[in-house]
C-alpha cells in the first residue's frame, strides 16, 4: 500500500465514500461502529480501533474490511472478499464465490489462494498463512508469527516477523516485474486487493529457487517462518517432451529451498503434490494409502513423486519437521473478481480449461481432446475438477495442521466427482453461451484415464470440504478470460 492509502483509512471519525459500481471506501475511526455495504465495484471498509467493524461487501467487486481490536467480520458476495482483523480478537471472513481471507491479530491469520490470486494480511503474534498457486501471485502478511511463502511456476518466498510478506518467483511462466511497483502484474493486483490500514509489506524478489546463494539471502534478510512450496512445473504433456527440464527445476529447486530452510531453522513446509504421483489409479475413488511411484506415468508426476520422498525422508530424520503434502487433484477456475487467473506467459495454455477459454474467446480456433477411445461412458478421459478457490482453502487448513503437528502427512485434495472431458466442455458452453469448435486427435503421452479423488482424510483431520461447482469453476474462469482479453 502506497502512503495515500495508508493516509486515506487511518482518520479518525467515520468517513464514508460510497460509489455505485465504482469505488467504495469506508474509513471508521474511534472505538464506536464501523459498517460499510459496498455495491458492484470495490469496496474497502476500515474500521477503527476497539469497536466492532461490519462490512458487508456484496455484488462482484471487491470487498475489505480492516478491524481494530475488536471482532471484525466481514461477508463478501461473489467477488474478492479480504478481510484483516487487527489486534487481539477474532477475524472472521466469509467470502461468496470468490476468494475467501480472513486475517486475524494475535490469533490465527488465513489466507486463500488460487491459481490465480492469493491474498493474505497476517496481523500480530500469530499464525500467517499466504498460498498462491499456479500462475498467478501470492501475498501474505504476517506479524511476529508464523509467515508462508510460495509460487506459481516459479518461487514465492514469504516471510512474516514483522517483515510482511516475501514473494521469490523467477518469472519464467508469469509477466516479470513492471515499473512503476516493480511486481510481476499478478502480484500487484494482488497488493491492491489486500490493501488495508495495517497493510502488509511485501518483498519481492526475482530469482529463481535454484540459486541457493540468494535464496539464503533472502531467508537472512527476512525471518521466514512457514513456507508454502508450489513453484514448478506442471504440465503432464510438456513432462514428457522436456523430462530433464523438469527434473532438473523441480527437484534441485525443493532440495535447494529445504537445505535453506534447514540452514535458517524455518522447519514447517505446505508442498504441493500431485494426484499424478498414483500413477493409473486401481480403485476410486482413490485414496491416500494407494500405492505411489513405479506406475506413474509422466515426468511431471515422478518430480512430485520424487519430492514427496525427499521430505519424508527429511522429516524422519529431524523430528522438529513438520511437512504436510497437498496431493492436488485437478484445480481450475479463477480468481471471482475476475482479476487473477490463469494466464501462461507463452500465451499457448496446455492444461484443459485455459485451452477453453482461449477457443471460447477466438485466440484458438479449435479445441482439441486428446482422445475419444479412453475406457470411460464417453471415451474422454475423466478427472475430479475442483475450484483453485477451494484448493486455497484447502493450504490455509493445511497450514494449521502444519502448525500443530510434526512428521509429514499427506492429503488428497478434490472433490470425489469424476467429469469426462467432453462434459467440461459442455459446462464450458454453458458459462461462455456459445458452442465450441472441437477436434477429437490422439490421446496425449503421460495422460491416465481417471482420476477421482477420496477426499476423506481431509475432511476429517484438516475440516476441509470443496464447495464449488463445476458451474462457478467455467464461470470463474471465463470472466477472467474476458476481463483479462490478453492476459496480464
Ligand atoms: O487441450 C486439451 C487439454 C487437456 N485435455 C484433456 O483434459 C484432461 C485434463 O488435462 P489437464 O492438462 O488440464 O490436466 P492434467 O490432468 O493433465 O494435469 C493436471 O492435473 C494434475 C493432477 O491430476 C496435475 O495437478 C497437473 O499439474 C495438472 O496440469 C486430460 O485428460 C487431457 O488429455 C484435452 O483433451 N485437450
Amino acid at each position: 500500500m502506497n502512503d495515500g492509502d495508508r493516509k486515506g483509512v487511518e482518520r479518525k471519525g467515520v468517513n464514508v465514500k460510497n460509489g455505485d459500481d465504482g469505488v467504495s471506501v469506508m474509513s471508521g475511526g474511534g472505538d464506536g461502529v464501523s459498517m460499510k455495504n459496498g455495491g458492484d465495484g470495490v469496496s474497502v471498509m476500515n474500521g477503527g480501533d476497539d469497536g466492532v467493524s461490519v462490512i458487508s461487501g456484496g455484488g462482484d467487486g471487491v470487498s475489505m474490511k480492516n478491524g481494530g481490536d475488536g471482532v471484525s467480520v466481514m461477508s463478501g458476495g461473489d467477488g474478492v472478499s479480504v478481510m484483516s482483523g487487527g489486534g487481539d480478537g477474532v477475524s472472521m471472513k466469509n467470502g461468496g464465490d470468490g476468494v475467501s481471507v480472513m486475517s486475524g491479530g494475535d490469533g490465527v491469520s488465513v489466507m486463500s489462494g488460487g491459481d490465480g490470486v492469493s491474498v493474505m494480511s497476517g496481523g500480530g503474534d500469530g499464525v500467517s498463512v499466504i498460498s498462491g498457486g499456479g500462475d498467478g501471485v501470492s501475498m501474505k502478511n504476517g506479524g511476529d508469527g508464523v509467515s508462508v511463502m510460495s509460487g506459481g511456476d516459479g518461487v514465492s518466498v514469504m516471510s512474516g516477523g514483522g517483515d510482511g510478506v516475501v514473494v521469490v518467483d523467477n518469472c519464467i511462466n508469469a509477466k516479470p516485474p513492471q515499473p512503476p511497483s516493480h511486481l510481476p502484474p499478478s502480484l500487484e493486483r494482488v497488493r491492491k486487493l489486500v490493501a488495508t490500514s495495517t497493510p502488509p509489506s511485501l518483498h519481492f524478489y526475482h530469482l529463481s529457487l535454484q540459486d541457493r546463494q540468494q535464496l539464503r539471502m533472502v531467508f537472512d534478510k527476512h525471518c521466514v517462518k512457514v513456507v508454502i512450496h508450489f513453484a514448478g512445473l506442471k504440465a503432464v504433456g510438456e513432462s514428457v517432451k522436456r523430462p530433464l527440464d523438469y527434473y532438473a527445476n523441480n527437484l534441485t529447486s525443493t532440495i535447494t529451498l529445504l537445505q535453506v530452510m534447514n540452514e535458517v531453522g524455518c522447519r514447517v513446509l505446505v508442498f504441493s503434490s500431485s494426484s499424478t504421483v498414483y500413477g493409473p489409479a486401481t480403485y476410486f475413488p482413490t485414496d491416500e494409502d494407494h500405492p505411489t511411484g513405479p506406475a506413474i506415468t509422466n515426468p511431471y508426476g515422478r518430480t512430485k513423486y520424487f519430492c514427496e520422498q525427499v521430505m519424508k525422508d527429511v522429516a524422519a530424520q529431524d523430528k522438529r519437521w513438520s511437512v504436510v503434502v497437498l496431493r492436488y487433484f485437478n484445480p481450475v477456475g479463477a480468481h471471482s473478481s475476475g482479476l487473477l487467473g490463469d494466464d501462461p506467459v507463452t500465451g499457448r495454455p496446455v492444461n484443459l480449461l485455459p485451452s477453453l477459454a482461449h477457443v471460447a474467446a477466438g485466440r484458438k480456433k479449435v479445441f482439441h481432446i486428446f482422445g475419444e477411445d479412453w475406457d470411460t461412458p464417453d471415451g474422454t478421459c475423466i478427472r475430479d475438477f475442483m475450484h483453485v478457490m477451494d484448493l486455497a482453502e484447502g493450504h490455509v487448513a493445511a497450514l494449521e495442521h502444519a502448525h500443530t503437528h510434526t512428521g509429514a502427512s499427506v492429503f488428497n485434495l478434490g472433490r470425489g466427482e469424476g467429469v469426462s472431458v467432453r462434459q467440461m466442455i459442455q459446462a464450458f458452453e454453458r458459462a461462455c453461451g456459445c458452442s465450441l469448435p472441437c477436434e477429437v486427435v490422439c490421446r496425449r503421452a503421460g495422460d491416465v484415464r481417471r482420476t477421482t479423488c477420496s477426499g476423506d482424510r481431509a475432511k476429517a483431520v484438516l475440516g476441509w470440504r470443496p464447495y464449488r461447482t463445476l458451474d462457478d469453476m467455467c464461470r470463474d474462469s471465463w470472466l477472467f478470460q474476458v476481463n483479462n482479453p490478453h492476459g496480464y
